[in-house]
């Protein structure tokens, strides 16, 4: 069988072969532009998801014993094949999670180059080598060997809203390493995924190395995530289902990149044209749905007015239409996601915050909100809205976005704008963030620099090297002389 059962209908990959559920059972996934059915995927029992597993741990020591430079070879087969897919999957990232056609295809190529560097980077992974007698009692007779080896089997939960790259940024670094891996994708993207995979079989994977696990999470996750050949997760998505997995998952390493309330905080002397510029790209980029999207802007009074005027004015120029028209804000990805940011502008709007740039509302296109004089007592100022909506809250001084930025429940990124870095080190240092961007918009890339959310943002580290050394564990040989 292969991928394809017909245009609509997936398989998925046990084994090197493309198969559907034995009891033909599937989720089907609908476009966010005209909820027109883009692909219907297998919904695997149970039983199917615990054979999976287990045929991924069956290979794992095998291919552990691969030579490094082979398995090298392998992601940089996997990076070719998916450039030359680059245009088919970036049709179905498109068509699937609602991005534009450009955007999607920009995805398929920077997931290229985030595996070649995982290739590239793995190869100089290294153990290290240590003297007992620094220790008292031991001596240089006692001498350990750290090696780097891996988890075994890894399970890789991805997100939808870019179900191609955040789920290779898993699994590359999880080959390299000598894991095997289960590849469970968002439903909606799970499309994109599979031709992902489409890729790395035609680059030539080994039986049972990468087999994925398709259906609703809420109904195969719980039983992946407790199953006990499970050695590893690595999960990106929400803030609450990351908790539950990490409560579930017992004794084993659980990385998550969870959801985020990345402030901009402004200052009086900030180039308020680039701080204006940056923060319309960072917080409506994709309609919002990032995690690193900027969801707050805390600007000092003074500065207030003239940064809205220039934020609204851009805002202005957006184009606010379906993915297949190209334009900037486009459908979020369900009504659901749509229903929740409205009810947080209804919130702000009935506590007396002023909206200064409406956008339209049809179904779940949702165009550009700007609200001002948000307060602290509003949800909007606090819960993560994943849409395209921008609440301003003006400060007398940084101490104010410092304060408020201590009772974040989230802690992903924060951008903070000045021209004076002194003082943008001095705010930096206050902030209890994974990462502080200094005139310049909330960001995951580039891809090799640590990514990391602390709070309800998440544990554990990536970004290319560190989610190497997040795949791999200490063992220990001691040689008593
Ligand atoms: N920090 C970050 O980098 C990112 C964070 N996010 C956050 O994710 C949210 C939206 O993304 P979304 O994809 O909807 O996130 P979800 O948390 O709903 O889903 C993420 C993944 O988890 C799966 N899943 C759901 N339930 C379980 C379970 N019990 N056990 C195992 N897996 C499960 C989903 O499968 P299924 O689709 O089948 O339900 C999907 O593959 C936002 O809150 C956003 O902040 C999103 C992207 C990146
Ligand atoms: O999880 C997310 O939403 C992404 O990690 C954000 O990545 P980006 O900053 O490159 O859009």
């Amino acid at each position: 069988m292969s991928l394809r059962q017909d245009n609509k209908k997936f398989h998925t990959l046990l084994n090197n072969k493309w198969v559907g559920s034995q009891s033909g059972e599937t989720v089907k996934i609908y476009s966010p532009d005209d909820q027109s059915i883009t692909g219907e995927i297998p919904a695997l029992s149970q039983e199917e998801v615990d054979a999976a597993i287990n045929q991924t741990a069956d290979v794992q020591a095998n291919w552990e014993a691969t030579e490094g430079h082979e398995r090298s070879e392998l992601l940089h087969r996997w990076a070719e094949e998916l450039e030359k897919m680059t245009d088919e999957i970036g049709e179905m990232i498109h068509k699937e999670v609602g991005k534009t056609l450009s955007s999607a295809k920009g995805e398929v190529k920077r997931t290229a180059q985030l595996i070649r560097h995982t290739a590239e980077e793995g190869l100089r992974t290294h153990g290290s080598f240590i003297q007992g007698d620094a220790f008292p009692g031991a001596s240089k007779a006692t001498k350990a060997m750290v090696q780097k080896v891996p988890h075994g089997v890894v399970l890789a939960i991805s997100p939808f809203n870019y179900p191609v790259n955040l789920a290779a940024s898993k699994i590359a670094p999880a080959l390299i390493t000598g894991n095997t891996v289960v590849f469970k994708p968002a439903t909606q993207g799970a499309v994109s995924g599979l031709l992902m995979v489409e890729a790395l079989v035609k680059a030539g994977l080994p039986e049972g190395v990468l087999n994925i696990i398709t259906g609703r999470g809420s109904v195969i996750g719980d039983f992946a995530v407790t199953h006990d050949k499970i050695d590893m997760i690595t999960f990106t998505g929400g803030t609450e289902t990351g908790r539950h997995i990490a409560k579930k998952a017992s004794m084993i390493p659980v990385v998550l990149e969870l959801g985020g309330k990345d402030p901009a905080i402004v200052l009086e002397d900030a180039d308020l044209d680039k701080a204006a510029k940056e923060i319309v790209s960072g917080a409506l980029s994709y309609s919002g749905q990032r995690c690193t999207a900027i969801k707050r802007v805390m600007v000092v009074d003074s500065a207030a007015d003239e940064l809205i005027d220039k934020v609204k004015a851009l805002v202005a120029d957006l184009k606010v239409g379906l993915s297949s028209e190209d334009a900037a804000i486009t459908p979020m990805i369900d009504q659901k996601s749509a229903d929740y940011v409205l009810s947080l502008i209804e919130d702000a709007r009935e506590k007396g915050a002023s909206v200064v740039h409406e956008g339209v509302k049809d179904k779940n296109l949702l165009g550009p909100t700007l609200l001002d004089h948000v307060t602290e007592d509003m949800e909007v100022a606090w819960e993560e809205q994943f849409g395209p909506v921008l609440p301003f809250m003006r400060i007398s001084n940084e101490l104010e976005a410092v304060a408020l930025e201590k009772r974040n429940a989230y802690g992903l990124q924060a951008s903070v704008f000045t021209q004076n870095l002194e003082n943008a080190f001095a705010i930096a240092d206050k902030l209890n963030v994974g990462t502080v961007q200094v005139n310049g918009k909330t960001s995951r890339g580039p891809d090799h620099f640590p990514f990391l959310g602390v709070k309800n943002s998440g544990q554990g580290v990536q970004g290319i090297g560190r989610s190497i050394d997040s795949m791999l564990r200490d063992k220990v040989l001691v040689l008593n002389l």
